[in-house]
C-alpha cells in the first residue's frame, strides 16, 4: 500500500503559506490533495481563499505546535478515513515551531500509513531582512522555522533588491546548509522540486508567549479612508491582519483585505462572507484596538 505523503508548510506570518498551498493545488489537480489548516485566531480567513471544493480539516484558536499538538494525530486520522487522500498538507500558523509541528505527525498510529516528505518554510524576504527590530522570540522563531526546514522558499523575491536575495542566501545558508533554498515571487515553484523525503527533525518543547491575536466584527461598511487612517498608525508590533470588509464608497462589495510587512492589500471578493478582521501581534494592546475600530465603525 502506496503511504499518504504530507507536506508541513512552515513560515512566518504572512510570509506566503497560503499563497504556496494554492499554487500546489493548482499543481496536483491529478493528486487527492486534502488540507490540515490551523489558525491562532477563532476566525480561519484563508479557508474562505481556498474555498469549499477542498477536504479540510480545521484547528482554531491556537498553535499546532503547542496547545493543539494532541489533536494533531485525531484530525490527521479524521482527514484519512473521511477523504482518503494521497497527499496532506498542513498548513500551520505563522508562529508554530517545525519541528513540534513536525513531532505531532510522528505518533506510530500515524506512520502506519502516512510519509512526511518534507517541511517547508516560506520566507518573507523583506520581512526577515529586518528580523533585529523584532523582540528577541519573534526573531529566534523566525529564523528556527528556516533552521529546521527541508526546503525555504526564499518569497517575496519581488520586493528585493538582487543584493538583499543574496544577503538573504548567505543568512539561511548560514542557518541551516542542509535544505534547499529557492528564490520565488508569489511562492511560485515546480511540484518537481518537493520530490525529497524529509529525515527526522528533532524535538524540543516550544512556545510563543508574546504572540496573540483577537477577531472583530464589522456591522457594515466603514469609511475606506478612515481604515487607511488607522492602518497608517499600526504599531510595527501588529504583524498581520486579515479578514473580510466593505467599505461606504462601494458597500455592497466584499473585499478580502490582507495586511502583511506593512504592506495592504485589497481584493474583491464574490462571495458574501463575514465581516471578520483577524489581527495578530506582539503583545496587543487589545482593548485600545477594539476600541478603534469601534470608533471606525461607528462614528
Ligand atoms: N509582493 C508579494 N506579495 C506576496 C508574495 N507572496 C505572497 N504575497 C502576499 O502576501 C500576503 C500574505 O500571503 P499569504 O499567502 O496569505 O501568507 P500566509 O503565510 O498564509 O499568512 P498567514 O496565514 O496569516 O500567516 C498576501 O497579500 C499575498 O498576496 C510575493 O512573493 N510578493
Amino acid at each position: 500500500m502506496e503511504k499518504v505523503q504530507l507536506y508541513i508548510i512552515s513560515g512566518f506570518l504572512g510570509s506566503g503559506k497560503t499563497t504556496l498551498l494554492l499554487n500546489l493545488l493548482a499543481q496536483w489537480q491529478d493528486k487527492k490533495v486534502a488540507i490540515l489548516m490551523n489558525e491562532f485566531g477563532g476566525f480561519n480567513v484563508d479557508s474562505k481563499i481556498i474555498g469549499d471544493n477542498v477536504p479540510m480539516n480545521e484547528l482554531l484558536n491556537g498553535c499546532i505546535c503547542c496547545d493543539l499538538k494532541s489533536d494533531v494525530e485525531v484530525q490527521l486520522h479524521d482527514i484519512r478515513h473521511r477523504h482518503h487522500p494521497d497527499v496532506i498538507i498542513i498548513e500551520a500558523t505563522g508562529v508554530a515551531h517545525p519541528v513540534e509541528i513536525y513531532d505531532a505527525c510522528t505518533a506510530p498510529s500515524l506512520t502506519e500509513w502516512m510519509a512526511i516528505k518534507a517541511v517547508i518554510t516560506l520566507v518573507d524576504g523583506p520581512r526577515f531582512l529586518e528580523r533585529d527590530q523584532y523582540s528577541i522570540t519573534t526573531k529566534r522563531l523566525m529564523e528556527e522555522q528556516v533552521q529546521y526546514a527541508h526546503i525555504v522558499l526564499l518569497n517575496k523575491c519581488d520586493l528585493l533588491t538582487e543584493e538583499a536575495v543574496k544577503q538573504l542566501k548567505d543568512d539561511i545558508s548560514e542557518l541551516n546548509n542542509q535544505s534547499q533554498i529557492i528564490r520565488t515571487q508569489y511562492a511560485r515553484i515546480d511540484r518537481s522540486i518537493l520530490a525529497v523525503d524529509g529525515e527526522m527533525l528533532k524535538s524540543k518543547n516550544y512556545s510563543h508567549p508574546g504572540i496573540q491575536s483577537l477577531v472583530y466584527t464589522f456591522t457594515g461598511p466603514v469609511s475606506s479612508r478612515r481604515f487607511v487612517d488607522w492602518l497608517r498608525e499600526l504599531p510595527s508590533s501588529i504583524l498581520r491582519v486579515k479578514g473580510f470588509i466593505k467599505f461606504q464608497e462601494n458597500p455592497q462589495q466584499v473585499v478580502l483585505f490582507q495586511y502583511a510587512y506593512g504592506i495592504p492589500q485589497y481584493e474583491p471578493e464574490i462571495m458574501n462572507m463575514p465581516l471578520k478582521l483577524v489581527i495578530i501581534g506582539e503583545s496587543l494592546n487589545k482593548s485600545k484596538i477594539l476600541n478603534q475600530l469601534d470608533q471606525l465603525q461607528f462614528s
